[in-house]
């Protein structure tokens, strides 16, 4: 038994069962999966104390075999060791994701989101392109189930092969997208190397690194001709994987939720009315003035955020914490959902309610870094290792461009819709389902039919920049 430890306990939604055995057990316990020992935390003060206040010590990830070794050459920055590389690779991440940079590429911000609106506009299937395949293959090949000799280690000698292989096509397929992107900055560089009217961008940011000589030591590359490509591919597959499943899940879950509670929505929607008016669309810069929308993101980052129990972080050293004793190489659970569920801290946890976050006027991002007891959720995780996409995840930017555009309506309860008898059609909300779990990364709500409504009959006009 004590091989496998509480690991086949956890069921399908372990980020239920280890709320339930926190209610019994307290906000720190841990469990023995396989040969690994989890801690899990389950409230603001564990969190808090643990965390953030000894950063120093709980901000390691655990070496994972299949996902950081073999997918991303040990070249990743999300599942790196806390080590001196990870050390020198933090500011630069942080000034491609800071708020500055956000501000700077407002007008590639203000793009993509203008394409996706056209794209609902037209109710175009949005087709699966190549590069979406790739990251939702990427996240997959993180579950749990697929890296059982982290747990189990006398797997080690049963190599599977089969789940390596997938994992290193997948990677050399990332590789070969990420550096024709690179490949074409580059390109562009040398035939308009002095043009300051470039636009802002990601990757041309981390080459200047590396002709700083910044980035050039860290990694030692496998083939000569790409050394000058592979550098940094696998801080912008960090900047891309880490951002697109978690954006697309909060976006999914908030239309879900909305199309369920109209009083919300036409909330939010005559708050824009007020502020916007109906001749232009939010901008970055329209947040502060748009209190209702930015509290309805932080409840659904509370209520359905993407990552049910966050990022594992690990200690590498023996800890004691008001008298329980944190062995070495223990993962340490950072239990979003038992906190963001707990009474104690959200009065009708189990209500979308975004009035109990009026009051909340600072960003996550500082509200992270401050007081513990403060914070609105934790759904970007915490201490050192806190989401460095936090403010470019621009999730209040993005909805309220969304609500400016659409009435989200449930096409369940559209009567005739064709698609509506396989959602139940009594005309009555349908309860989200928050059973679909893919354990370890980002949990999607089961597959959820809305209709995107226009609100006004200039949308495309002002998408398109004609009415501005
Ligand atoms: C709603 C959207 C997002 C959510 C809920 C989210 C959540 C998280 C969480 C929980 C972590 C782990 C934190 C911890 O270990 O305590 C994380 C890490 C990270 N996120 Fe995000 N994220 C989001 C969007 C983004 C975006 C848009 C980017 C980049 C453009 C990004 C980049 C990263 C990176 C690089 C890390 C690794 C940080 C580290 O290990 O030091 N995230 N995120």
């Amino acid at each position: 038994m004590y091989f496998i430890g509480h690991f086949f306990q956890i069921g399908h939604e372990p980020h239920k069962r280890f709320t339930k055995w926190a209610r019994s057990l307290g906000d720190i316990y841990s469990v023995q999966m396989g040969q690994q020992n989890w801690i899990i935390l389950t409230s603001d003060k564990v969190v808090g104390e643990l965390l953030q206040q000894r950063g120093g010590k709980y901000s390691t990830r655990l070496p994972s075999h299949y996902t950081f070794q073999i997918l991303t050459r040990g070249k990743g920055y999300a599942g790196s060791p806390y080590n001196e590389r990870y050390k020198k690779l933090t500011p630069i991440m942080h000034k491609i994701l800071g708020q500055r940079s956000v501000r700077e590429n407002s007008d590639l911000l203000n793009d993509e989101f203008r394409i996706l609106m056209q794209n609902l506009c037209q109710e175009s299937e949005k087709a699966k392109d190549e590069f979406e395949d790739l990251m939702r293959q990427h996240l997959e090949i993180s579950k749990t189930t697929n890296r059982l000799s982290e747990f189990f280690p006398i797997l080690k000698w049963f190599p599977n092969n089969k789940l390596q292989n997938t994992i290193i096509e997948n990677r050399d397929s990332l590789e070969a997208f990420l550096g024709k992107l690179v490949k074409e900055v580059i390109d562009d560089n040398e035939k308009k190397p002095y043009d300051n009217e470039k636009k802002p961008c990601v990757i041309r940011g981390l080459l200047h690194k590396k002709d700083e000589g910044i980035l050039d030591d860290l990694d030692i590359i496998y083939l000569m001709d790409r050394i000058y490509l592979v550098n940094p591919i696998y801080l912008i597959n960090e900047i891309f994987a880490a951002g697109t499943d978690t954006v697309s899940a909060s976006l999914t879950w908030l239309t879900a939720t909305l199309a369920n509670i109209p009083h919300v929505q036409s909330k939010a929607h005559q708050e824009l009315d007020r502020v916007i008016g109906q001749s232009r669309i939010p901008e970055v810069s329209d947040e502060q003035n748009i209190p209702y929308i930015r509290a309805i993101i932080k409840e659904s980052q509370r209520y359905c955020g993407p990552l049910y129990l966050g990022v594992p972080h690990g200690i590498e050293e023996d800890d004691e914490y008001n008298g329980y004793h944190i062995p070495a190489n223990s993962v340490v659970i950072l239990n979003q959902y038992g906190i963001h569920m707990d009474e104690n801290r959200y009065e009708n946890s189990k209500e979308f309610k975004p009035d109990r976050f009026l009051g909340f006027t600072e960003s996550s991002a500082t509200l992270a870094n401050g007081k513990y007891e403060n914070r609105d959720h934790f759904a970007f995780g915490a201490g050192r290792r806190l989401c460095t996409g936090i403010h470019m995840a621009c999730i209040t930017y993005g909805v309220s461009r969304l609500l400016w555009c659409f009435k989200i309506e449930n096409a369940s309860s559209l009567g005739n819709d064709e698609n509506a008898s396989s959602l139940g059609n009594d005309g009555k909300p349908i309860p989200i389902n928050l059973n679909k779990v893919r354990f370890g990364i980002t949990v999607w709500p089961e597959e959820y039919k809305v209709r995107f409504v226009k609100r006004h009959d200039n949308v495309e006009k002002v998408l398109s920049g004609q009415s501005q």
